[in-house]
């Protein structure tokens, strides 16, 4: 899909790691601002490649890669949720979502200020003076979103971030982040495994093959947002989902003939 003003533009973008395995060969995407992008495969097709290079995290052997069309995108407007929540066990929770402030040397009473705006944002308003391991496995991942929210991003970055959580929350949480990207016109950029998951959640699904790791699908999911238990249980819900299964099924059957 072509934008005007892209906030992300991947061109020709490949990783070859040192070892030799070549992750990601010649990806080009564009997303625009306030568009919620799934990246879809199978395990290995360099989905997690692909976002950290985005992040900033490690460069690309080839290829460009550019946030935002001028300066306007900082590096601090972008932020990033991992797979387990990463929290610090002898740091409070408000310490922990305080965490990229005082690495960016914010006053302390502004700090305070943002940190509760963020844990409200996520539902835990009341758990800021709770350890981690006080927590159940949900929670912590909404500590997890909740220091990602505190910078107040334009760009949220999630890698699986619920994959190790169960069904019930993992719904729960997927309704969370859907609000806070409306609310905060992100544009969020969404790694899963999920078909379920991606097409619940997302405006478009860039699907991924693997060796070496490649878009083989970019496919806009129509329906309206805000999205809810009828769009799940919606015939357009299923018609989608059935047509992303088929092009993800398609990825694996081509690495197999390629065998
Ligand atoms: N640091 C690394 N050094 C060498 N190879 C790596 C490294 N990180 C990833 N790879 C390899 O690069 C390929 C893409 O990995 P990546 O983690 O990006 O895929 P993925 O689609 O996110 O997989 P998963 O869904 O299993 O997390 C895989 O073959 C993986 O083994």
């Amino acid at each position: 899909m072509q934008h005007d003003n892209p906030l992300v533009s991947m061109q020709g973008v490949g990783k070859r790691y040192a070892n030799g395995t070549l992750a990601l060969d010649g990806m080009d995407l564009e997303i625009g601002d306030h568009e919620f992008v799934s990246f879809l495969g199978p395990s290995g097709c360099g989905k997690s490649t692909a976002l950290r290079m985005i992040a900033g995290l490690m460069s690309p052997s080839a290829g460009r890669i550019r946030i935002g069309a001028d300066s306007a995108v900082q590096p601090a407007d972008v932020s990033f949720v991992f797979q387990e929540p990463t929290l610090m066990p002898w740091a409070t929770v408000a310490d922990n979502v305080a965490l990229p402030l005082s690495l960016a040397g914010l006053e302390r009473a502004e700090m305070a200020r943002r940190v509760g705006e963020a844990l409200e944002m996520v539902g835990l308003g009341a758990f800021g003076k709770v350890y981690p391991r006080e927590l159940s496995g949900g929670m912590k991942m909404r500590v997890s979103i909740a220091r990602a929210m505190v910078t107040r991003p334009k760009l949220l970055l999630m890698d699986e971030p619920f994959a190790a959580l169960d069904e019930m929350t993992r719904i729960k949480l997927n309704n969370d982040v859907l609000a806070l990207w409306s609310a905060h016109r992100l544009t969020t950029i969404f790694v899963t495994h999920s078909v379920y998951e991606s097409v619940y959640l997302s405006s478009r699904i860039v699907v991924m093959a693997a060796r070496p790791g490649r878009v083989v699908a970019d496919l806009a999911v129509d329906a309206p947002y805000p999205r809810n238990e009828e769009f799940r249980m919606s015939a357009a819900y299923s018609d989608c989902c059935r047509s992303v299964s088929t092009a993800l099924q398609q990825t694996l059957n081509g690495v197999e003939h390629a065998h």
